[in-house]
């Protein structure tokens, strides 16, 4: 019944204005699948190969779909993955491209699941998946490599952890959004909008701090639940000549060690994502001692969702979470692998989308199938509040 009959691929616009690659899978009974892959401006170095879309979809269309179209089942996917892995013969996606890859998986998976008539995040979770939603962290303000002029630290992110459910939790961090932007006029700080959403305001790291406390203090006082915030410091962007640079400062690893743990006890932060450099296993595993058991240190530039290197972190003590990002690894079994290791080892899994999104909601479907406790999906704009009003609805859906 599910037996893949064509795979048809496509160049679309992403959020940031670029091509990306999009694939419809149809199956034998009619079932109907169509997912597009999501692109990363702040990569890290060991991320399975984007390839140009155009690229991407001749090799795929080479290589990977005639060994889908009548031979695989998108009910199945594993064999579906095994394919894609097969079909390409590389380590990391380098002949058909991870953006092909990831874009036929996620597209298979859909069409797997609407053969049996299932939402996605059942047909990939099972019947007995936990009964559990993702809190969302939410993209408030940022800069780095998604903003120019702006912050430092990539990405400043609302975390209410405290709402009693996933719907409070989205309005909470878009009403955090909208409290940073009054903060911002209140103090005459004009403030264009990153690539994910978040207000990319020119203001030191330390005023983005205060900004960042002021507004979730403001709404956890309206709302009457716990929010705090978090941070993804993209630490590898920063890391030139064994130093990491802060505008025209630099501090050693050793002081940014220090400096995190400071902002992790000054903030009570909930959540510090790629706090050093993606190469510094030690760094991570100081710090992960120093703060872990008060906080999330979370690898994602370090782990780039490979089980190899989550292996490697696993056996030095380098995080106590990972963020997933399908797209770096280049298909869903690959990055359910990742998340099966990390809590296997009590880490807590977070689910990621990326800089240049589309209007896919697969990774909603992923977070919830994998009762991963944090998704990043943003806050604001459509390629983000797609992800996050799928998740009220699977919420609403699974009541
Ligand atoms: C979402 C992120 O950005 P990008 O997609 O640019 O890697 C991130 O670094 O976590
Ligand atoms: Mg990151």
């Amino acid at each position: 019944m599910t037996r893949i009959t064509s795979v048809s691929l496509r160049r679309v616009l992403d959020s940031r204005g670029n091509p990306t690659v999009e694939a419809d899978v149809l199956t034998e009974s009619g079932g109907f699948g169509r997912a597009a892959a999501p692109s990363g401006a702040s990569t890290g170095e060991y991320e399975a190969i984007e390839l140009p879309p155009t690229e991407a979809i001749a090799a795929a269309r080479r290589h990977a779909v005639p060994r889908l179209v009548d031979e695989v089942y998108a009910g199945n996917q594993r064999e579906v993955d095994a394919a894609l892995r097969g079909a390409d013969g590389t380590e990391n996606f380098s002949e058909i491209g991870a953006n092909s890859a990831v874009a036929i998986s996620m597209a298979a998976a859909k069409a797997g699941a609407d053969v049996l008539g299932a939402p996605l995040y059942q047909h990939l979770g099972g019947a007995f998946r936990g009964e559990n939603f993702p809190t969302p962290l939410g993209n408030v303000i940022g800069g780095g490599e998604h903003a120019k002029e702006a912050t430092n630290i990539q990405e400043f992110l609302a975390a209410p952890v405290g709402a009693p459910s996933v719907s409070e939790a989205v309005f909470a961090n878009a009403q955090v959004h909208a409290r940073a932007s009054e903060i911002l006029d209140e103090r005459g700080i004009p403030a264009a909008k990153g690539d994910e959403g978040a207000w990319a305001p020119a203001v030191s790291d330390e005023e983005a701090f205060e900004i960042m406390d002021e507004a979730v203090s403001d709404v956890e006082d309206d709302l009457g639940f716990e929010i705090r915030f978090g941070l993804d410091i993209a630490a590898s962007e920063m890391f030139e000549d064994g130093v990491y640079h802060y505008g025209d400062e630099t501090k050693t690893p050793d002081e940014q060690i220090d400096y995190v743990a400071e902002m992790v006890d000054e903030y009570d932060l909930v959540y510090v994502e790629d706090p050093l450099d993606e190469n510094d296993y030690e760094g991570f595993a100081e710090l992960t001692d120093r703060v872990g058991d008060r906080t999330l240190i979370c690898g994602d530039d370090l782990f780039v969702t490979n089980v190899d290197r989550l292996s490697e972190g696993i056996d030095v003590g380098a995080a106590n979470s990972i963020l997933i990002k399908p797209n770096q690894i280049g298909t869903l079994s690959d990055a359910f692998d990742a998340v099966e290791l990390a809590s296997r080892n009590g880490m807590d899994a977070v689910i990621s989308h990326r800089s240049g999104e589309t209007e896919d909601t697969t990774i909603a479907h992923l977070a919830v199938a994998t009762d991963a406790p944090f998704i990043k999906t943003g806050t604001v704009q459509g390629e983000r509040t797609a992800k996050l009003n799928e998740l009220i609805r699977i919420a609403d859906d699974a009541a």
